[in-house]
């Protein structure tokens, strides 16, 4: 199997947290997830945000996820979700270099019934805010992705079934 983790990438409601959940039951790992560590040790990701401003709260995103990473080498294995800003990050996308990165693309008509919630950077129109990030971040998830998967279709169980067997083919 793989050395270290598999990270999962991509735009906001892609399914990042979704699949990483059911490819980590599928291949019978641990699932890991930047934005549900970063609750569980500071708090809402809303509140967290709000509090620390966009600087800060990348800051501290990027530990965690460097935090996360560091557990995952060695001869441990794990699946790891990130937030869909995580990319931005420089030392992350360095640090993404010596893993399996697995990008989720996604389109707007896709994911906006999943954003009907709300989600916390995306006040006023979430439409023009999720495409506006979605097109400033694309080149990011290209610098860094080693595998592409097309997860406008498919249920969470089947896109990690297409996961796994990308990821055996290159074996
Ligand atoms: N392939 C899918 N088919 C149907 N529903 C899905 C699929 N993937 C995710 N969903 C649903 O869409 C919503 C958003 O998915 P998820 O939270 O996994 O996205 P995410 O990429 O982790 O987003 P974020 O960047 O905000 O963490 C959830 O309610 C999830 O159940
Ligand atoms: O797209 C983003 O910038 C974010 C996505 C989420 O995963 C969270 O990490 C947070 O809401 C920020
Ligand atoms: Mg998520």
């Amino acid at each position: 199997m793989h050395e270290g983790a598999i990270v999962l990438i991509g735009s906001t409601g892609a399914g990042k947290s979704a699949v990483g959940e059911a490819l980590g039951r599928l291949l019978g790992i641990p699932f890991l997830d930047s934005d549900h560590e970063l609750a569980a040790v500071h708090g809402p990701i809303p509140e967290l945000y709000a509090s620390l401003g966009e600087e800060q709260f990348r800051q501290l995103e990027a530990e965690t996820v460097a935090s996360l990473l560091d557990g995952t080498g060695g001869t441990s294995h794990a699946v790891l979700s990130l937030g869909g800003g995580a990319v931005l990050d420089d030392g992350t996308r360095r640090l993404l270099g010596r893993a399996t990165v697995v990008w989720l693309e996604t389109d707007l008509a896709t994911v906006l019934p999943r954003l009907a919630g709300g989600r916390p950077l995306f006040g006023g129109d979430v439409a023009t805010a999720w495409q506006r990030n979605h097109e400033l971040r694309r080149p990011l998830y290209e610098e860094v992705a080693t595998h592409r998967i097309d997860a406008r279709r498919g249920s969470p169980e089947a896109l990690a079934e297409e996961i796994a067997a990308a990821l055996n083919a290159q074996r």
